[in-house]
């Protein structure tokens, strides 16, 4: 059954990649509960996607994170997950496995993923509706490849295609996040220029509510080298949080950053 609420609540997470040890994971999400809180009360939504093998205890722990606004839950989400529910697929993660154990995001079609596991359109097409079918909402990324800030047309035409691949086979009304991440940007020094962003997010916007009825039901966030001041300068009709990597490390920038969206979303 399709995830279908809550509607466009502001929202941030972090994937921890491959770059935390699993007791450094666990030590991370200690800090991080109380601020999965904290967001709540601000009404901004919170989530982490740690490696596989922390998922789980991950997930126990921030499952029972007390969030008093249930507009604005936390979670903990998975990095990637199977098509296929069950049965003799060696390596790969079932959905139903990931939401038995309480995981209520995944996300599809990382830029590392599509570059270095040749990950394709279709791929993430079939992974969205396993996730959608088994209630965890995915985080679906996308991205132009190559940096032409002077053609603003062409990525939004290029995120546009990934977009409608990915939600082929979904309702409508099923909840997703749109992990906006310029390929060209993650893993910089700094982010995309805010203007670009911005103009980016909007255009997408419009694909999503005029094209795909999602006005309500798909949120973009940003990600690529994010980090604390950005979202202070993002449009917030278009885009409705972050997808933080590298500079939520130290989890009070993380909460920075969480003050700084709550602050734009609700001025
Ligand atoms: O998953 C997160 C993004 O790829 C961004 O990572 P980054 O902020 O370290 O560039």
């Amino acid at each position: 059954m399709a995830e279908t609420t809550p509607p466009r609540t502001p929202i941030i997470g972090i994937s921890l990649k491959m770059y935390f040890s699993p007791s450094r994971t666990a030590s991370y999400i200690s800090s991080f509960a109380p601020i999965a809180s904290a967001a709540s009360a601000l009404g901004v939504s919170t989530f982490v996607i740690p490696d596989f093998l922390s998922a789980a205890s991950c997930a126990h722990t921030l499952n029972s994170v007390s969030t008093p606004n249930p507009s604005a839950p936390t979670g903990v989400g998975a990095q990637d997950c199977f098509w296929e529910e069950e049965g003799a697929f060696t390596g790969e993660i079932s959905p139903r496995h990931l939401a038995e154990l309480g995981i209520r995001f995944v996300e599809l079609g990382h830029a590392e993923r599509r570059r270095i596991f040749s990950e394709s359109d279709a791929d993430v097409a079939r992974k969205t509706a396993a996730a959608v079918k088994n209630s965890i909402i995915p985080v679906i990324c996308v991205g132009e490849v190559d940096r032409d800030e002077d053609n603003i047309p062409s990525a939004v035409a290029f995120v546009a295609d990934q977009i409608r691949a990915a939600v082929a086979d979904i309702p409508t009304d099923a909840q997703i996040i749109l992990a906006y991440e310029p390929v060209w940007a993650i893993g910089q020094p700094v982010p995309a220029p805010t203007s670009y962003i911005n103009a980016v997010c909007s255009g997408l916007r419009s694909v999503l509510d005029a094209e795909l009825g999602r006005k309500e039901s798909a949120r973009i966030i940003y990600g690529g080298s994010a980090g604390p001041g950005l979202f202070a300068e993002l449009d917030p009709e278009a885009v409705d949080g972050l997808f933080i990597g590298r500079f939520g490390h130290d989890v009070k920038n993380f909460e920075i950053m969480v003050k700084e969206i709550a602050a734009k979303k609700y001025a």
